[in-house]
């Protein structure tokens, strides 16, 4: 069974999210009660667990916005909410004011398009209802779709990633094993489970036990400043047994060098030279650029100086932006300062275990540089499509044409 980050009760229309703050070192479930904050109520919203990080990872963003969606008018319509300003007796003033609890909704994370995709959607089925009534089974009907085509859309990614890597290794003739990079979290985390970027590592996982040529290590950088590669993908990677070292983001260099070359002096962790770097993406426009976590575009500069190493980039359909032709037009989220200086984790006692109290893991958040000091904190940046070799949806994978990238 693969981690579940979201938990929607068809029945009940309750959601519940894992609170990603807190893994590897805790499993804690929270539940969502309403899009977006209402003033004087005490509740989490979807739009709190998106800006909060407590849900990250575009899909997931989505569909934990998209369900917040039907939770609250579950609320409103069927539990007799009152205190969420909706005029259940007025079709236009109802829907007026959902509108509008959807606009503050997408603010949560502007990079990620795939909430905004979702969120049009839902505005369209909005705009066509007669009634409150099918206006909320509509709803509720279009995220639990949303919830299991992003699910089916992952396997295929995973599938479609496999082709794609072994053509190319036929092609260069390449036998034997090798290994791969990602970044950040891609995986179950991050999506509706087995993951964009991640599903592929785990569908080339499953193609090992059977191949001569396969992917025999995984090196996962851990993803600074959130470290969303160290504490949720070195967790999926152990959790799935799939071999792999963690490393930093600023060895990235000096390891593909090393393994290229075969230094068998510098300790490394397996033989097999890196063949492809595997990435998700938040945001793809029109002629390819892809936005994702920072850190990505200097993985695509130093894949571009091996020949024999591939920059992939996978992500379903809902995270491309047909609106938008280059990556100059994606907005690049400027997230808080503590992000950087701080940092957050389980206390470690002398023989190395982490420290357990009365509520799991003891936690601790530690400053790393002086307070009060500036900071620039981009949570993204944008990988050119140039440096892009292949990226991989649902529905096949796509290779540049005359240099350029076509989705059409
Ligand atoms: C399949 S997830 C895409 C994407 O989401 C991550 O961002 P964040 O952790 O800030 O929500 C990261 O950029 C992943 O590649």
């Amino acid at each position: 069974m693969s981690l579940e980050a979201i938990k929607f009760d068809e029945k009940r229309a309750t959601l519940r999210i894992l609170n990603q703050l807190l893994v590897p070192y805790e499993t804690q479930y929270l539940a969502v009660d309403a899009i977006a904050p209402v003033e004087g109520i005490d509740l989490f919203s979807g739009y709190t667990a998106i800006k909060g990080m407590y849900t990250r990872g575009a899909p997931a963003i989505m569909l934990v916005g998209c369900f917040s969606v039907v939770v609250e008018l579950n609320r409103v319509l069927n539990e007799n909410e009152t205190r969420f300003g909706y005029d259940v007796a007025d079709l236009a003033r109802f829907k007026s004011r959902l509108l509008d609890r959807i606009s503050v909704l997408i603010q949560s994370r502007p990079t990620a398009v795939n909430l905004l995709n979702g969120c049009n959607e839902m505005r369209q089925i909005i705009d066509a209802s007669t009634s409150t009534t099918s206006l909320y089974t509509d709803l509720l009907q279009f995220a639990v779709k949303l919830y299991k085509d992003d699910l089916k859309s992952n396997h295929a990614i995973g599938a479609n990633g496999v082709e794609y890597i072994y053509s190319e290794l036929e092609k260069e003739g390449f036998t034997g094993e090798f290994s791969v990079m990602t970044i950040c979290n891609t995986g179950s985390l991050a999506t509706s489970g087995y993951g964009t970027a991640l599903g592929i590592i785990r569908a080339l996982h499953q193609e090992a036990q059977h191949r001569a040529t396969k992917m025999a290590h995984v090196y996962a950088c851990e993803t600074r400043p959130y470290n969303q590669g160290s504490r949720l993908t070195a967790y999926e990677l152990q959790y799935e047994k799939i071999p792999f070292s963690l490393i930093t983001d600023n060895m990235v260099s000096f390891l593909v060098d090393s393994l290229a070359k075969n230094k068998a002096n510098r300790s490394l962790p397996s033989a097999a030279p890196i063949k492809f770097i595997i990435v998700g993406a938040d945001r793809i426009v029109k002629n390819g650029d892809l936005a994702n976590k920072i850190g990505t575009f200097q993985l695509s500069l130093i894949a571009s100086l091996y020949p024999s190493i591939k920059f992939i980039g996978a992500a379903p359909t809902t995270t491309i932006d047909f609106t938008r032709s280059t990556g100059d037009e994606i907005v690049i989220e400027q997230r808080p300062k503590k992000e950087l200086t701080q940092i957050m984790g389980g206390v470690v006692g002398p023989d190395g275990a982490f420290v357990h109290g009365n509520n799991g893991v003891q936690m601790q958040k530690i400053s790393m540089a002086p307070v009060g000091i500036d900071v620039w904190n981009p949570s993204f940046d944008v990988t050119p499509h140039d440096k892009i070799d292949a990226i991989v949806t649902e529905k096949k994978f796509f290779t540049k044409t005359n240099g350029s990238y076509t989705f059409e």
